[in-house]
Formats: C-alpha cells, structure tokens, sequence
C-alpha cells in the first residue's frame, strides 16, 4: 500500500466531527477491537479498559493508551474518564508496539513529516556508477556532485538550463527521467565552489535543493560510506517482520478501517446536491464511520517461506560485490545495491538456494550483470516459481517440504553479446542450476528452466518477451552429464487450490501465497450468494483460479482476462478438472464487460436455464447437468503432457466436448467477482457493471484497497438527476487528481443507475510481514 496515499486519509476525529455517534464511542475503539460486532464492541471494550487500568498486577495491553480518545479530543472529556483505553491528550499517549505514533496526533505527524523528508535525503548510494565516464572525472569525483530534489520529470537539458539561468558554470551535468537526483560536474575547485554557494537551498518546485557528495563504490565495507540509514534486505522486503503476527494483523485492520472510512467521507463528497445520502452513508455513523462492517481479518495459514514466486535481481552489494537478491530502496532515488535475501521470512529456503546457485555462477560467468544507470549488461533477474503438492499445508516446516516443481526463469539482455558465447554461457549456467540443485540437501526440484530476453529499461517484460526453454542436464554418476533430461517438458508447472490441479504457465498470475488464496476465493465464493441458477462473471481470471474454485457452486462461470497464456492455462485447468460449465474470454475486461453482460443476460434471445434441483444435492452432478460452455478445442491441445494430464484425471467431464449452444442460458441471478490487478478496474468496467440492472452482487477482491475505494466511489454513489456530462475534458485535470477525488469526478458522469451499496469487507492476510494486505468487499443492490 503506497504510504502517500496513506497520507491523504484525514484523523479518525476529524471523520466524525460531523457525525457524533450516538453513543460516546471514541472512533479509535473499533480499530482497536475489530472483530467484535458493533453492539457488543462497546461493552467488552469497557470491561477490558476497567480490568486494564484498575488492577496494578495487569500488564496492560501493548495498544493501550496508543491511540487518542476522539471523544475526549472533541468534546474535552469523555465518560470513561481516567480508565479509558484512549489517550486523553497528546501527554498521554503512548507509541504503538512497532515503535509508531498515532497518525493523527502531533507526534505522528512530525514522524510522518520527517520520515518523508528523510526517506527523499538519504536514498542515494553508490552515486559514482551513475557518473561512471559519463562526467569525465575519471576517478576524481572531488569535482562532481549529486543534486537532490529534483523533480522527477527532469531530464539533463532541464537541469543544465535551470543551472545555466542561475548563472553558474559546470563541465557537465546529467540527469535521468524519474529520478530525483541529478549529477553536475566542474571544471575546477573555484567554479565548483561558487557554483554551491549559488545552489544549495535553492527552491526548485516547491522543494529545497540539496548538495551532496557523489560516493564512490568501495569494496571495504568499513571504508563504505552512505547518504543513507541503509535498510537490510529485510527491512526493505519485509518491514514488519519485526512485529509479532498478532500485531502485524492488529496494524493491516487498523489500515484497512482507514480506507473503509474514506469511501465513506468520499461517498458523502460524491453525492449529488438535492439528493439525500445513501442509507449506508448514513448509518456509517453507527459504526465509527466505516463504510460498512469490517468483519476482521484472515490469518495467513503459513507465515514462513509461503512465496511461491520470488524475483531477485542480479546487481552489486553494498560492497560492489556481484549479488542475487533485493534492491535495497527505490531507484529513483538513486538506490541500487543489491543483497542477498538472507532473513527475509517470506522467502523459501528453496528460493534462496536458488539466488545463491546463481549468484555463484554469476560470479564466474565473463558476461557482466545489469547496470541500471548505464541500460547494460547481460544478466538481469532470477525468477524462482514454486509449485505445491495437494493438500493443506498449515505450517511453515510443511510449506517447504510440499514443494514439487520449481520453475527458473532468467531475465538476460542478448543485445549485442555474440551468440556463441551467450550459448556456452546458458549451458553453463544450466549445468549450475542442476549441479546446485542435486548437491543441496535436501535435493532441490528443478522441473522448467528458461531464459527471457528483455531489452526494457526496468526489469518488468511484457507477458509476450519471449522466452526460451533450455534443457536441464541430468547426471548419471558423471557417466553421461550432459545428456538433457528435460527436452520434452513444457513451460509450465502446477499448483493446488480446494483439491483443484492448476497448471500455470511462466507468465501467468498466481496468487504468491496459495493457502491464504484458498481461504480467500473461498470467502467470495461465501459472500457471493451462489446457487446453481447463478451466472458467475469471474472479472480478471488469470488462470481461471477463482472461477473454476466456485463452478460446481454455480451454473456457469465466464473468465476474462487479457494475458493470452493465463487465459489458455484457464481452459486447460477447466479441462483437467473436469469442470465443463466454464467459459473463458481472452480480451481487456474493458472491451468486453458491456456486450458479455448483454449477450447473458439479453432476455429474448435466452432458454431459460433448468431448475438445477439435482445439482444441489450433488455438486459434481450440478457440472453435467448444465449444458456444456468450455469453449476449450481438443484439437488445440499442443502437447502429449496435457492429453495425459486429462487422462489420468478421474473427474473428467464427457459432456466437456460439446459444442457450445447457439441459445443463450437464462440465470436468476447474476452476480460478478472481480480481482484486478493494483491499478483497479477499467472506468468502463466499472460503468457496465454499475449500468447492468440485473446484476445485484459484486464481490471485489483487491491487492489495493486505494483502487478498490477509488473504484467503490463510482459504483456506490447516487447518479446525478441530469443528464450525464459528454465528452472527457478535464481529463488531463483528473491525471493530477487523487485517485479518490477522480473516481468523484468520474462518478458525476455515471448514466443514472442504481448505486451498489457496501455490505462488508473483509482482510486476508495473504503477504505476512509485508505492509501489504488483500481487502475483499461485498457490493450489493
Ligand atoms: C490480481 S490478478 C488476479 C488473477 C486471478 N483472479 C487470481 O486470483 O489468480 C489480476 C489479473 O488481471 C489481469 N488483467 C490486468 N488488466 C486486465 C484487463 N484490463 N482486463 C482483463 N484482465 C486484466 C492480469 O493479467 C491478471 O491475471
């Protein structure tokens, strides 16, 4: 969760200064107790609170007194008087177990101004790289120095205008779009000197411009010198890994609660004049001004080692070293030191063994590793995709040992690398990683290995970059070494959710966590009012995960989804499943919602769907005795893995090869699941599912509840009376807004449509030790 967004979200008192609930009840207390329904929550809290505060020999609870008392602060007294929980006062309050102040007081503000301030000084490390022969300074740096602040969208010729109108003289300057540093070198000591006293301090964009030394790279690591507090890989992969797991859920609720409050005061924003708030708005007041119940939060079945997909980047170390592991801050500021990812609990054992097979190649292989500043070299990332056995694994020693498949992908740049020796490296690397594996103990599995060749400026490639499968030589006692084992596999490895086979392709989406995503779809599939009359649009399938997890729950699931791998890993994960009442349409959810919608739910052109009574007694029987809609085509089926993979599945379907009919089944109920990726859905999604008047429930699964209240505002908010405003001026106006106050700007546009309205939400921990949570909610109407 970005934290500036964080920082939009006003104090839980200032939420209620409008909206006095009618019992004293201090805001904070629902963040504090959670889970425990609203009437009760007041109750228990007084019991606690009295417990806490007057029996000396209780240690109170870590969060008491960590938060402040909105009564007290509005009011100036509160009836619980010196036994409440809530600080009365900033004199009173105490920090938080992580070692933070309540955001909306005094302290945490300043906390809040500083770390900001701290985090754009202080993250420049290793500043020679990006002047590396650029600045002609050779090994002298004592004429170059590092300009912080900039602003991003500065490229060089803004800076050497900037500094050119400020009448100060250099040899050379650079700098690189999106980065805040910029780099100016001098021709001599008297230039340079003059040229700082003009400098520093200058106001540039509403920021002070700061001069600092451009720090060479040392390979001592006491001679290293930073700008910078410098975090650990830890500390920057997983930040709150420090925390006890109870806290890290007590601190993501607490966070949640915070976005469920801004739909609210957005909602109420967002409402058109003359027309009276929405009844969830109104009664928001009830409940501490949450937009509707947050009903807790859902532990991660595994906390240790659970990613079944690590991406470690290939780069220097603090002490210039070549090493596979995390980035240690953010590249814009300049940060590119790489660790190994040693204490990262969130990592397999499996995973990094694989980032130390690699680096150690990396360490002898002739060909250099990626240079971010310079866009060169050859090796660029490890990707380690893990694949689980079948089964509830429940703690972290079983999560590692239900490892079955591992598939390795290599991100390199070919450019300008002779072919011959790109090849003699790629076997080599290939005998490593086999090598590596088979001398671990336990062996490690190594089923896919393949090579990507991005030539982008980040490491993220589109999901057509091609990719190529290299084989993995086998031993036979030495015999026979380099006899490939593997020529035959696919690109392609498996994993299990709810007893289900998913075969997953190398770019598809995958859920990081499968346990904690088990629980998940599960949880949408509960809220999601399903029934064998049900015509279930499963919006961004991927692999058809959520999906093909609630069919036998429903009468027909359609899947859409733009990447073309994932959506064929769909139809081929319908198909080893023997579920036959699946569709899946390769498309940009934006393009198609509108006619899907249409097309099912047109009435006319529909055959009403048979009552599914049998169905419901049986689940299994509920898939035949619906007509058959995989659109998957045998014919296409490329490989003998997949045919075997069929024939060995016991479920299989023989109605799954029907052709599709040409009349249209008619549903009752019609009810959408989407899980889009962080940047939330398309407006248009969003229009075509607000518009539709038959579908009454929508579940929304998110990785980014800042998208999901974004998005919740448009289909949540009464529509304007008049007719909807044309045409899409102010655009460029609503790219610098919010996301909240554009998803307000957008809502005023809506057709005239019954709005949803918020029913409850939920938190799934799927990322323990991250700062990250999935929110899911339940929109009804
Ligand atoms: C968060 S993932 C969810 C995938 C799936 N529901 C699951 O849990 O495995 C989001 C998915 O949306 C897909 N996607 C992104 N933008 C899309 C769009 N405009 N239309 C359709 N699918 C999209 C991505 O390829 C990705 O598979």
């Amino acid at each position: 969760m970005a934290s500036s967004s964080m920082d939009q979200i006003p104090s839980a008192a200032e939420t209620l200064t409008s909206q006095l609930p009618s019992d004293n009840t201090p805001t904070d207390a629902v963040s504090s107790i959670g889970d425990i329904p609203v009437g009760e929550k007041r109750k228990r809290a007084d019991e606690e609170t009295n417990l806490e505060w007057s029996d000396p020999n209780l240690t109170p609870s870590p969060w008491f007194k960590t938060s402040l008392c909105s009564y007290f602060r509005r009011e100036g007294n509160c009836s619980h008087g010196t036994t409440c929980r809530y600080a009365h006062g900033e004199a009173e309050l105490r920090q938080k177990p992580d070692n933070t102040w309540d955001p909306t007081s005094e302290r945490g503000k300043k906390a809040k101004m500083s770390e900001t301030a701290e985090a754009e000084e202080e993250e420049v490390l290793f500043t020679e790289d990006m002047m590396d022969g650029e600045g002609g300074c050779g090994d002298d740096l004592s004429l170059s120095k590092c300009l912080l602040h900039l602003p991003r969208k500065w490229l060089s010729d803004d800076l050497k205008m900037f500094v050119r109108q400020l009448g100060v003289e250099f040899k050379f300057a650079k700098k690189r779009r999106g980065m805040t540093v910029g780099f100016l070198t001098f021709e001599n000591a008297q230039q340079l000197h003059s040229g700082l006293q003009t400098l520093e301090g200058k106001a540039v964009c509403n920021k002070n411009l700061k001069i600092a030394d451009v720090l060479p790279r040392t390979t001592d690591k006491n001679e290293t010198k930073y700008l910078v507090k410098i975090k650990s890989a830890r500390e920057a992969v997983t930040p709150l890994a420090d925390l006890s797991y109870a806290d890290q859920l007590e601190q993501k609720k607490a966070s949640i609660m915070q976005w469920l409050k801004k739909l609210t005061r957005n909602a109420r924003k967002a409402c058109p004049n003359g027309k009276s708030l929405p009844e969830w708005v109104l009664q928001s007041r009830d409940i501490g001004g949450l937009s509707c119940n947050l009903e807790g939060i859902i532990e991660s079945p595994v906390r240790n080692g659970y990613r079944n997909k690590c991406e470690f980047s290939a780069g220097y170390s603090v002490e210039g070293k070549v090493t596979v592991g995390f980035l240690l801050g953010n590249f814009s500021a300049g940060v590119t030191a790489v660790e190994e990812p040693v204490d990262c609990p969130n990592i397999s054992k499996i995973s990094c063994r694989y980032a130390s097979i690699f680096q150690t190649f990396l360490e002898n292989s002739r060909l250099p590793v990626w240079n971010k500043y310079k866009n060169c070299g050859f090796w660029r990332q490890l990707t380690v995709r893990e694949g689980r056995k079948p089964g509830v694994f429940s703690n972290n020693e079983d999560a590692e040992t239900s490892i079955a498949e591992v598939m390795l992908i290599v991100q390199v740049c070919t450019t300008g690398t002779d072919e011959a020796e790109v090849a003699t490296e790629f076997e080599a690397m290939a005998k490593a990683f086999a090598e590596g594996a088979r001398a671990s103990n336990p062996t490690l599995p190594l089923t896919v290995l393949l090579v990507q060749d991005h030539q982008g400026i980040s490491n993220v490639a589109a999901p057509d970059c091609p990719l190529r499968l290299l084989p993995i030589p086998m031993s036979d006692n030495g015999a026979n070494q380099d006899q490939p084992t593997n020529v035959l596999a696919e690109a392609r490895i498996h994993d299990h959710i709810n007893n289900l086979r998913f075969s997953i392709s190398p770019t598809a989406f995958f859920q990081v966590n499968t346990g904690a995503a088990e629980k998940l779809y599960s949880l949408a599939g509960d809220w999601a009012d399903l029934g064998p009359d049900t015509l279930l649009f499963d919006v961004c399938c991927g692999t058809g995960t959520i999906g093909l997890t609630l069919a036998h729950r429903v009468g027909m699931v359609i899947g859409i989804e733009m990447n073309a791998s994932a959506v064929s890993d769909a139809e081929r994960n319908a198909k080893i499943n023997g579920l036959s009442n699946c569709k899946f349409i390769c498309s940009k959810a934006e393009d198609v919602m509108s006619s899907l919608l249409k097309e099912y739910l047109d009435v006319s052109q529909m055959e009403e769907a048979k009552p599914l009574s049998k169905a419901n007694d049986d689940p299994d029987k509920q898939i035949s005795s619906t007509e058959a809609m995989s659109n998957v085509d045998d014919q296409s089926l490329p490989t003998p893995n997949i045919q075997e993979e069929l024939q060995n599945n016991e479920q299989k379907d023989s109605s799954s090869a029907e052709p599709e009919r040409s009349t249209k089944l008619q549903f009752k109920n019609v009810v959408a699941i989407v899980d889009p990726p962080r940047p939330g859905l398309h407006p248009d999604v969003i229009k075509a599912l607000r518009t539709h008047p038959r579908l009454k429930t929508l579940v929304y699964i998110s990785c980014n509840p800042e998208t999901l209240v974004a998005n919740a505002i448009e289909l949540c908010t009464p529509s304007f009376l008049e007719k909807a405003e044309q045409g899409n001026h102010g655009f460029r106006k609503q790219r610098r807004m919010g996301t909240a106050a554009s998803a307000r700007h957008r809502a005023k546009k809506m057709p005239a449509s019954e709005p949803f309205r918020p029913v409850k939400a939920m938190a799934v921990d799927i990322f323990p030790h991250t700062d990250h949570c999935e929110m899911i909610m339940l929109l009804k109407r």
